[in-house]
């Protein structure tokens, strides 16, 4: 049976802007993400995809409205425990390889910081295992993307909350990204929310959420009718 993750109510999100005033960049979401599900958060630049995971993910707070995270924990266990969070830009310690950006969650986790096949594991899934040693700087976008991915797996998060993580990568290595995730995710209850404006990258997930000036539009399921 499903577990509710996450519920958002009548979500609301202004920000004052230094020559507009107060700009209101989300308004009145409810959204639900259950385990297991597969979402891609769709909709132009600039309509709020990024401020909703960031709610959603616990880093930033609604002006208006509730979210909880009834299958988390307390707020302070969300993150690295069972959120893993990809940004929009590769956020890897500047001074830590690719393979201990990846072993960090597993070493604050409490996991031993001794082992990391799990960490090598990852990486070589995404096909990165030669880039291990490398720190982020000489790492291409899409590699160190992809690095970030393997980190918020590593923890073996309850949920997922990816902010474009194909962004920087062509549409062949986005698919086979994504492909690796998919594979990784199967079968198992890890819930997976992926802000996207690639189009056959969205179209892999089972529910699709379309915002637009800030309002949830609609979560259409990939069954149903168009
Ligand atoms: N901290 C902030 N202060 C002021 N305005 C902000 C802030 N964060 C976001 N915004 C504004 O909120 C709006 C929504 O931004 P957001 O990043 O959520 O959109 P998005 O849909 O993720 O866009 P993109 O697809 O380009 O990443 C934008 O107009 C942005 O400029």
């Amino acid at each position: 049976m499903s577990e509710t993750l996450v519920v958002g109510k009548g979500l609301g999100r202004d920000f004052r802007d230094g020559n507009a005033g107060l700009v209101t960049v989300l308004t009145n979401v409810d959204c639900e993400i259950v385990s297991g599900a597969r979402i891609a958060l769709v909709g132009p630049s600039g309509s709020g995809k990024s401020t909703l995971l960031h709610i959603l993910g616990g880093l930033d707070k609604p002006t208006t409205g509730t979210v909880e995270w009834p299958g988390l924990g307390s707020f302070e266990e969300l993150r690295p425990r069972w959120i893993g969070f990809v940004f929009q830009t590769p956020s890897l310690f500047p001074a830590l390889t690719a393979v201990q950006n990846v072993e960090l969650p597993l070493i604050l986790g409490g996991k031993a910081p001794a082992d990391n096949a799990t960490a090598m594991s990852l990486l070589g899934s995404f096909g990165l295992g030669d880039v291990a040693d490398k720190l982020p700087e000489e790492l291409s976008g899409g590699q160190a993307q992809r690095v970030a991915m393997a980190r918020a797996l590593a923890i073996g998060p309850k949920l997922i909350l990816a902010d474009e993580p194909t962004g920087q990568l062509d549409s062949v290595t986005a698919q086979l990204f994504f492909d690796v995730i998919l594979k990784r995710l199967e079968g198992t209850d890890v819930a997976l929310v992926i802000a996207t404006h690639d189009e056959a990258v969205a179209a892999r997930m089972a529910t699709r959420w379309t915002m637009d000036h800030g309002r949830l539009v609609r979560g259409r399921h990939r069954n149903e009718a168009a």
